[in-house]
């Protein structure tokens, strides 16, 4: 058995020397033509398999996905035991330098026991050829060849070719620059860029961890999501798209934003901040969601304001000019003026999976500060899978924010603060700011007394205030008018929309 394999390796030596004399004084037709006999001598005795994949594929010439998707399977995998290494810049990469194995190099791998072999090489250039191509032939066209026993073809061609590239397409994913994107006013669709979303680098440093909520709380969100991501399977097999929906509301400033930001950087997804209000139509709305990428977190901030300029309430102003017919110019005029139509239907229609076809996995999360005037419709189970209220700051969540600004876990403060916490409505976001140094030298004595002195502070307010507090609910503060887009929570309920 051994002498066998000798004398094929001398005869596959033999026929590469002739393959490269053929290469080197052989005109190109008769090249091709002895390639092709010598190829038949080879199949015979040869009991290996090769599948080639090239860099650029199709008639114009586009960069093959599945040589993307082995490269990086194998610049992760196996090119570190590659002696020669070909150092890249990869775009929207957290890693710009992406080191893969260079021309003329193999590395092994091995799956479900068997062992293959991976080459990079470049077809011989031919100088005399001439092309329009932008990629020109001078260079040779750059190729991945993989090499395996052809008893393991099944295998390999079913199963680990598909491995290789959902790995290859994954670990891309991974180390991806994440984006936060916004939607542009469809206006500017059409202009130089003829994009409908803008976006910006994602570096949001928020986590779970510096997150200021009940552990208990934090831990059920967290398993929830895990759920959700190794969750293809079942969304699969009971047919239901592959996303999730979750609401999140609790008064300003208690965390809605930055527990988006610590879901997306658990997840490692993009981001999404649609801005229903600059979305024309329901139409619009489908463009704008079709072109999301998998992995991504769809946000619609304050969903009571959003939808206060549609649906229900534009009905209700046509009912009205209907009754009082108008100048015919000024009607068009207001027509052109008029913002967003997308209506409550539109959006539901798209949670409830308008994009099944895409695949992907989605999130989709609605903000509030007044939950319980939402339409029923909108937040029944099924849309909003969870509801997560973020509420004022207690003992536990405070313990957060002290780790996270002073870096302590314990101090003979915290009882006294944990006491005034428990009788005073106040968000994380005013702890924190009054929990951050004012000054370099500030010690954490002196910023938890400050803490302390505001709690105080707002304790008497509330306590010479049943009355006050009586006045606060009819009257929205100055901020929770802001949110409404000018619009105060009477308003808003005259549109219909809000109950
Ligand atoms: N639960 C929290 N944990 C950690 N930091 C918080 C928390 N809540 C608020 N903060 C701090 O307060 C700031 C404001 O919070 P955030 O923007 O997340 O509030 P929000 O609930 O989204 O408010 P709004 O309803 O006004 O949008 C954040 O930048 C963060 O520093
Ligand atoms: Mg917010």
């Amino acid at each position: 058995m051994g002498e066998l394999w000798t004398q094929m390796g001398s005869l596959m030596a033999t026929i590469m020397f002739v393959y490269a004399m053929m290469e080197r004084f052989f005109p190109a037709a008769l090249r091709d033509t002895l390639q092709i006999h010598t190829q038949k001598v080879m199949n015979l005795l040869y009991p290996y398999v090769q599948i080639t994949f090239p860099e650029f594929s199709g008639e114009r010439l586009k960069r093959s996905e599945a040589y993307t998707a082995i490269q990086t399977y194998l610049s992760e995998n196996s090119s570190q035991l590659a002696k020669r290494l070909k150092a890249e810049v990869v775009k929207d990469s957290q890693n710009p330098l992406v080191l893969s194995m260079d021309d003329d190099e193999e590395v092994t791998d091995e799956f479900q026991g068997v062992k293959l072999w991976w080459a990079a090489s470049k077809t011989a250039s031919n100088p005399h050829a001439y092309s329009f191509s932008y990629y020109s032939p001078l260079d040779g066209k750059r190729y991945f060849k993989l090499t395996f026993h052809k008893k393991h073809r099944d295998l390999i061609t079913v199963s680990y070719i598909k491995h290789v590239l959902e790995e290859g397409k994954e670990i891309a994913l991974r180390n991806r620059q994440r984006k936060l994107y916004t939607n542009n006013p469809s206006s500017g669709w059409y202009g130089y860029k003829q994009s409908k979303w803008s976006h910006i680098v994602f570096e949001h440093p928020a986590t779970f961890e510096t997150l200021a909520m009940e552990q208990r709380k934090k831990e059920e969100i967290i398993n929830d999501l895990v759920k959700f991501r190794n969750g293809k399977d079942y969304y699969a097999k009971t047919g239901k798209a592959w996303k999730r929906g979750y609401l999140l509301y609790g008064p300003p400033g208690t965390g809605k934003s930055t527990m988006i930001a610590a879901m997306a950087n658990f997840m490692n997804y993009d981001v999404y901040d649609l801005e229903l209000t600059a979305v024309k139509d329901n139409t619009e709305l489908r463009k704008l969601l079709i072109e999301t990428s998998s992995k991504a977190i769809i946000v619609v901030e304050d969903i009571d304001c959003s939808l206060d300029l549609t649906g229900q309430r534009n009905m209700r102003k046509e009912r009205i000019e209907e009754e009082e017919p108008k100048d015919p110019n000024k009607k068009e005029e207001e027509e052109s003026n008029k913002s967003s139509k997308v209506t409550l239907s539109g959006l539901l229609n798209f949670i409830d999976g308008i994009w099944s076809a895409c695949g992907g996995e989605r999130i989709i999360i609605f903000t509030t500060n007044f939950v319980d005037k939402l339409d029923p419709a909108l937040i029944r189970t099924g849309r909003m899978d969870k509801h997560i209220e973020l509420s004022y700051c207690r003992f536990e969540a405070f313990k957060v924010l002290a780790k996270n600004y002073l870096d302590v876990d314990s101090h003979h403060l915290f009882p006294r603060i944990s006491n005034l916490l428990e009788v005073t409505n106040v968000t994380p976001a005013d702890v924190a700011e009054n929990l951050m140094p004012k000054c370099v030298n500030e010690d954490v004595e002196t910023c938890l007394l400050n803490l302390i002195q505001a709690l105080e502070s707002e304790e008497e307010e509330s306590d010479d205030g049943g009355l006050n507090e009586e006045k606060d609910k009819e009257e929205p503060t100055q901020q929770q008018k802001m949110k409404n887009n000018g619009h105060t929570v009477e308003d808003v309920k005259g549109n219909g929309f809000i109950l």
